[in-house]
């Protein structure tokens, strides 16, 4: 088994490789935050864990799995932090686009997310509205960086609960366009709300796009 992307006749089993590692990471990450187990049980798995990071760090990439067009035109992005197949901090997030533009994506956060007592982090649903409304104007054509995100939070987030998140491009003016998004419950009742300005940097608008 090789790890070495640079093949791309391997690239396919090895990101599925590195997918069925990081969901493993994941699955870890939600056992260390419900874990009730003694104290010296927690010892024992830490230096089996330090082990295992030795092991992954035999060779080591300089950055995360990078951004690429695939085969079927369909950006992807491995190693982002709410997309990525390869990064374990994702949930990971899958966004659809609706033939109207809008973007679409089921989610469920997980306690791993709690930042007030039994509810999602503010911040982490701040981090997945970006994304979204991010999502919305590149697929208008007008791909960005976020300038700034407009967050309203109207009731508590629940983790362990299927959700919704949503997102629109609304408008463009020159390099900056605006996008809008919420994340609801699965009968429309909005939790929290946004809205963002993004802003194509120069180089992008002369078509030439990160990665
Ligand atoms: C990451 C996206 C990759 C996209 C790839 C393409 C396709 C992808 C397809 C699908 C991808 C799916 C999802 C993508 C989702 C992404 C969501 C996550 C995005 C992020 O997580 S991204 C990280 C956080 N983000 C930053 O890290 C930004 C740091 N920053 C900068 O990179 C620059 O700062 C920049 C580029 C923002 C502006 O730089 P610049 O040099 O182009 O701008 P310049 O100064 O010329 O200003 C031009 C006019 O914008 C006004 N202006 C400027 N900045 C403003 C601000 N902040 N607020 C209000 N107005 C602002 C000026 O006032 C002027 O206005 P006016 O023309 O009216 O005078």
């Amino acid at each position: 088994m090789t790890t070495d992307l640079a093949s791309t006749e391997d690239a396919d089993a090895a990101l599925a490789a590195l997918a069925a590692l990081t969901q493993r990471a994941r699955d870890l990450v939600d056992a260390v935050v419900l874990t009730d187990v003694p104290d010296s049980e927690l010892t024992a798995v830490a230096a089996e864990l330090a082990a295992l990071t030795e092991r992954l760090s035999a060779r080591r990439r300089t950055s995360p799995q990078p951004f690429e067009i695939g085969p079927d035109g369909v950006p992807r992005h491995a190693g982002n932090a709410v997309t990525g197949s390869a990064n374990p901090h994702a949930l990971p997030l899958v966004a659809r686009t609706a033939p109207d533009g809008t973007v679409r994506a089921e989610l469920s956060f997980r306690p791993t997310h709690e930042g007030p007592p039994a509810a999602v982090h503010g911040g982490i649903s701040a981090m997945i509205l970006d994304h979204m409304l991010g999502h919305a104007v590149a697929m208008a054509g007008v791909a960005g960086m976020t300038a700034t995100l407009t967050v309203r939070y109207l009731r508590r987030v629940p983790y362990g609960e299927p959700l919704v998140a949503t997102a629109e491009y609304t408008r463009s003016e020159g390099r900056k366009s605006w996008s809008e998004g919420r994340i609801a419950l699965p009968d429309g009742t909005p939790l929290v709300e946004a809205t963002g300005l993004f802003i194509t940097p120069r180089e992008w608008a002369q078509n030439r796009l990160p990665g």
